[in-house]
């Protein structure tokens, strides 16, 4: 087995498409409209899904907004410059919401950014784990 997608539920398509594209770099894979089920559903990535793991991103169209609750946590990616990445993405007009430093009990280099809805991604720095 290996792991295919993971499933956020997004309130702006084009937002976030556009942070997970423009601002994480990610291509967008496929996007496939479902006018029955009044959905969207758009797969972004590093790379080809037969290869990479993607995230699917779910445009429900008549919801702006959703209560991401205290149980999630965050998708992680690996990079080989922390500091050089959390400065891009400011630049680029991204939320750095914890700079990057070692994990709190360990030693971990971590950062956080927050997605247009606010879902946590951490960034890594490669070596470190
Ligand atoms: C190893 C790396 O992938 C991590 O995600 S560790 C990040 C660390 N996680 C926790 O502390 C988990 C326990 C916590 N009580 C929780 O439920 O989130 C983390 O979030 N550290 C915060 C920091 O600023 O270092
Ligand atoms: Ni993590």
């Amino acid at each position: 087995m290996r792991i295919l997608h993971t499933m956020l539920r997004v309130g702006d398509l084009d937002k976030s498409l556009d942070f997970y594209t423009r601002v994480l770099g990610m291509q967008l894979l496929r996007r496939k409209d479902y006018p029955d089920g009044k959905f969207t559903l758009a797969f972004v990535g590093y790379g080809p899904e037969d290869t990479h793991p993607a995230l699917e991103l779910t445009h429900n169209w008549d919801t702006s907004k959703y209560e991401l609750g205290n149980a999630y946590g965050h998708i992680a990616l690996g990079v080989k410059d922390i500091h050089g990445t959390c400065d891009a993405i400011r630049k680029a007009g991204g939320k750095v919401v914890r700079e990057p430093g070692p994990m709190k009990h360990g030693t971990t280099v971590i950062a956080f950014v927050e997605d247009p809805d606010g879902y946590r991604v951490e960034l890594i720095q490669q070596g470190t784990q």
